[in-house]
């Protein structure tokens, strides 16, 4: 149970219900009956036993909330009640957790603060939630010590809120970076492997379950957004406002980008990174060990990661998280970053645990959305790939243009590191590498070659992670 020390008497576990011949369930309200839910109550019915004797009582869902309520019937198992009204299921007091599984922010935000308030422990798998309304959730957690798990809502089946709250509790973190949109690095991986399109690869994603009702928010990067607003803010234990964020999607990458990137010898990717300003100052010896960064640095956007990276070998619907420790070094932990099984695995355990009466990390969570966020940090220069699509595939003709395109690039003040072709598409690109420079002047240059004639619509500047292989 969650335990705030200066609040709350010593945690115990959960009240057992008593059910049956003296056998206590863990009755669990499950809203929502979709890819997660449907998995979750799948897996719970598969893994009863086992469960059972790891949470040390039997965990069952005993109730659903949906819009479909027919549909559901057909979907449960005989003795699971079927509600349309999910705030009633939320407050019931024959549910012992409520699994809040819908997705959206406005119902969503209604039934686990009735939940809370009611005392009601909560399992919930909605990043979008934790981070618009992660700081009022908390304040209702610590006020009526109810512990809010949330481990599913970042990186799918990845333990890696426990690893930040309890694995890594001794560290001071110096950097986070990852893959933690399973939906985008899947279509990042079809586009690359096998030449999809991009709506051909959103388009299986969505068909496999991995996608958010509403797509825009894999593809435009608000998901990754959320989870890492979730990530940092355990890690640096301060709130962080979404705004704060930097945020670019893989909307506008076309297989040419692919392309670009299979020359190269890299890996198209959306990374997730974060880090504080001032690392080396924040691992001094004599930093005050618990201070609260100053200002943090957060993006997520479409990266060339070089071959060599770990991060290159992700592929498909994994997601992976690097985390930087003083004391531990790089930690990488990968898994399936989407789907039933891998997110009702997440939800499974938060439910073990609350079973047990394990909730450090409900308390960490709680306790980070505390207090002032830390002020947003410029992001780092980094060099960059500026692909520039050319509308002729004669040679000559794409030669006449790069005197145009190297003045752009040195009005921007974006240092060349080397110039390549790609013939992609029945046209010719020029590829520019550039020496470590700011995002915003190589979008300026970027912006500014678009409007040369010869050149075919927008240009692709992407940050390079890693050395690409020509250049090791
Ligand atoms: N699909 C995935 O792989 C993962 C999803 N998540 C999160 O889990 C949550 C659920 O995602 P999915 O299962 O994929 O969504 P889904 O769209 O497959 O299922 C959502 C279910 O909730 C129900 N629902 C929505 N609003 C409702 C309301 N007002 N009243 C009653 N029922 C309502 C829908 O009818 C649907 O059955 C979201 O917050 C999502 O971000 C987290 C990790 C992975
Ligand atoms: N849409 C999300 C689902 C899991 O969080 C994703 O693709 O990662």
């Amino acid at each position: 149970m969650y335990h705030d020390p200066d609040l709350h008497p010593a945690p115990a576990p959960l009240p057992a219900a008593t059910h049956g011949m003296g056998i206590s369930t863990l009755r669990v309200g499950l809203i929502g009956l979709g890819t997660v839910g449907l998995g979750t109550l799948e897996l719970l019915a598969r893994q009863a036993a086992l469960v059972a004797r790891r949470a040390g009582r039997p965990v069952a869902v005993t109730q659903v909330a949906v819009r479909n309520v027919a549909r559901a019937r057909s979907l449960v198992p005989a003795g699971v009640a079927v509600h349309a009204d999910p705030l009633a299921l939320a407050t019931d007091p024959s549910v012992d957790v409520l699994v809040e599984v819908a997705g959206g922010t406005t119902g969503a935000l209604q039934w686990v603060q009735a939940a809370l308030a009611a005392g009601k422990p909560v399992v919930t798998a909605n990043k979008a939630l934790l981070a618009e309304h992660g700081p009022a959730l908390a304040a209702l957690a610590r006020a009526h010590g109810t512990p809010l798990l949330c481990e599913a809502a970042v990186a799918g089946c990845i333990p890696v809120l426990k690893a930040l709250a309890e694995g890594l509790a001794g560290n001071r973190i110096l950097a986070l970076q990852g893959i933690v949109n399973g939906t985008s690095n899947y279509i990042l991986s079809r586009m690359q492997d096998a030449g999809l399109d991009f709506s051909a690869a959103l388009a299986e994603a969505q068909a496999l379950g991995y996608a958010e009702a509403d797509p825009a928010l894999d593809v435009g990067g608000g998901d990754a957004a959320h989870k890492l607003a979730v990530l940092a803010s355990l890690a640096w234990g301060v709130p962080v406002p979404l705004a704060h964020i930097a945020v670019q999607g893989i909307a506008h990458l076309q297989a040419a980008d692919a392309a670009a990137a299979a020359l190269l010898g890299g890996r198209l990717r959306l990374l997730a990174r974060a880090e504080p300003l001032g690392t080396l100052l924040c691992a001094h010896p004599q930093a005050e060990p618990d201070t609260p960064p100053e200002a943090l640095r957060l993006s997520v956007q479409p990266v060339l990661v070089a071959q060599a990276e770990p991060l290159a070998a992700v592929h498909g619907v994994r997601n992976a998280v690097q985390i930087t420790g003083d004391a531990c070094g790089p930690v990488l932990l990968t898994g399936a970053g989407a789907g039933a099984g891998p997110t009702a695995s997440a939800v499974v355990a938060d439910l073990v645990d609350l079973a047990r009466g394990h909730t450090a990390r409900a308390h960490a969570w709680a306790a980070s959305q505390q207090g002032q966020p830390a002020a947003s940090a410029p992001l780092a220069a980094e060099p960059h790939l500026l692909r520039v699509p050319l509308d002729h595939a004669d040679e000559r003709a794409a030669r006449s243009l790069l005197p145009a395109v190297l003045a752009a690039l040195e009005a921007a003040g974006v240092p060349l590191l080397r110039l390549q072709r790609l013939a992609h598409g029945g046209r010719l690109h020029w590829l520019l590498r550039t020496r470590a420079c700011s995002a915003a002047a190589v979008q300026a240059a970027a912006a500014q070659i678009a409007t040369l004639p010869g050149v075919a619509g927008p240009c692709t500047a992407l940050p390079v992670l890693g050395t690409l292989a020509d250049l090791v």
